[in-house]
């Protein structure tokens, strides 16, 4: 993991952070409502939040509904489910795209293969699915051929894999778009996006700040477009805490 080198600290005024949440903020774990928050991570968030001028923001796959069970009382501006809601101000409207019509016909083909007892679950974001196989790892490729099965035909609809789930969103949705839709507003215009995160759904990220004049944190191991690495959630939240203090 030594080929990229750890990021330099933020400027206050010059740049906006954006973080993604499972596997970069938390730790994973079986469930998605069991994960639990590194010690101090709200204190190291809001301190962030105001060092950085309001300039914070979670870009995360997650419906910020869960995002926001987490980190309560804060809610940050963010994208959840990958850029289908935007909620552009600190504890402002969450504008929700609606879903495309074929969901529903994934959904239906999703849930007649996978019913109660399965080894594989069906998480339902409403304008995205996720089937998780963490607790079965031999059931991956299973998973990812009901993925394909289910978007089949559904040209609105694309199958994205991530750690331990195969997901299905909407085409029109990553979250480098959804960076750049936060970027058009205050306090983020004007200022250079930096992006940590951990995922194969993270890289449209990276590539958009890189070619906004910003950068990526990627953390852990793997092809990455970002430019610099942290190698886990641990050294994610040591590099924010030292941002925080600077
Ligand atoms: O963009 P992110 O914030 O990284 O969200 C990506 C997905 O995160 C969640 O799944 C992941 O975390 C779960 C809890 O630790 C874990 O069980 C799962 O294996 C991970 O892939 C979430 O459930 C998904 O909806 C997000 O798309």
């Amino acid at each position: 993991m030594g080929d990229l080198s750890k990021p330099p600290f933020l400027d206050k005024t010059l740049h906006a952070l954006f973080l993604d949440f499972d596997g970069t903020l938390v730790g994973f774990a079986d469930d998605p409502d069991g994960i639990t928050l590194e010690p101090g991570t709200l204190e190291r968030l809001s301190a962030l939040e105001e060092r950085q001028g309001g300039a914070v923001a979670l870009i995360s796959g997650r419906a910020l509904s869960s995002i926001d069970r987490f980190l309560s009382p804060l809610a940050f501006p963010a994208a959840g489910v990958h850029g289908q809601e935007v909620r552009y101000t600190a504890g402002g409207e969450v504008v929700t795209a609606p879903p495309p019509e074929d969901l529903a016909t994934a959904r239906e083909r999703l849930q007649a293969e996978i019913g109660p007892g399965d080894k594989l679950r069906i998480e339902d974001k409403e304008t995205a699915l996720v089937v998780h196989y963490r607790t079965a790892p031999e059931e991956a490729d299973r998973a990812e051929r009901l993925g394909e099965e289910a978007v089949a035909g559904c040209s609105d609809l694309r199958l994205v894999k991530g750690h331990a789930i195969v997901e299905i969103r909407p085409s029109g949705v990553d979250k480098g778009k959804a960076i750049a839709k936060l970027m058009q507003r205050d306090p983020f215009s004007g200022r250079k996006a930096v992006f940590i995160g951990d995922d194969t759904t993270d890289e449209d990220g990276f590539e958009w700040v890189a070619s906004a004049g910003g950068f990526g944190i990627k953390v852990g191991s793997g092809e990455t477009a970002a430019k610099y690495r942290l190698d886990d959630v641990a050294a994610v939240h040591r590099w924010l805490d030292a941002v925080a203090r600077q």
